[in-house]
């Protein structure tokens, strides 16, 4: 049987303006919590992935695989490149739009092995929102922004009210986020 390609963004979403208080292109997106594993600088085998935002509903960012992210020798382990995709499409979403919102879904294409020392920049965009649904993409080109392409995803992201994060997370990491003063809750559309 022949495999059909899905549609992307699905039938019925629609594109989505970027929210009054979003950063503007050129912004730099800093860490949203320091323990976080894709961007926290308190985690040494982080990925410490950095992020700007550039024009439209786009964001990119790059990191530098090291031996801590290894799979095969030399090499980056695929989850942790997915990893890399999932903390680059949600900090578009999350910046851009500022709902919060939790991947529900999330697809890698690996097209290149990606050697350590490498660095992998990733544009990621918001292709379009349905309901609480939002769906985002996004490529990985090696070693520089129009190096080959290494790896491709896309993710759908669930809006989500607060309680998610309250009802389930550990309440010490919360209050420290609280302290870090990340996200500014007046910057921000809770209610999904
Ligand atoms: C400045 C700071 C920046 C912020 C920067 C942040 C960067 C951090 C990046 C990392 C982000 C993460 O890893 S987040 C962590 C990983 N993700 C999670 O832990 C999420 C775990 N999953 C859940 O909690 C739940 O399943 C939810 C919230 C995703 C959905 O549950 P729910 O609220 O009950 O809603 P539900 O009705 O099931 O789903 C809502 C709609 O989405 C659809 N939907 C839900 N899941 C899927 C799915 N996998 N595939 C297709 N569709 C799905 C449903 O069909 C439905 O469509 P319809 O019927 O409406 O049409």
């Amino acid at each position: 049987m022949t495999k059909q390609a899905q549609p992307w963004p699905p039938a019925g979403a629609e594109p989505a303006p970027a929210h009054p208080k979003a950063p503007g292109p050129g912004s730099e997106l800093g860490v949203h919590f320091t323990e976080c594993f894709g961007c926290g600088d308190e985690l040494e085998g982080g990925l410490h992935l950095r992020s700007t935002v550039a024009d439209g509903l786009t964001v990119r960012s790059r990191f530098t695989v090291t031996k801590n992210h290894q799979g095969a020798p030399g090499l980056a382990h695929g989850g942790l490149l997915a990893c890399a995709f999932d903390e680059a499409l949600g900090t578009t979403v999350g910046n851009l739009l500022r709902r919060p919102a939790v991947t529900g879904r999330l697809e890698t294409d690996f097209r290149r092995p990606v050697p350590v020392g490498s660095t992998l920049h990733i544009e990621a965009r918001v292709d379009g929102v349905g309901g609480r649904k939002i769906y985002a993409s996004a490529d990985g080109r090696l070693d520089a922004e129009d190096g080959p392409v290494a790896v491709r995803a896309r993710g759908l992201f669930v809006m989500v009210g607060l309680e998610h994060f309250t009802s389930h997370g550990d309440p010490d990491a919360i209050e420290k986020f609280r302290e870090q003063g990340r996200p500014v809750r007046e910057d921000w559309d809770i209610n999904p």
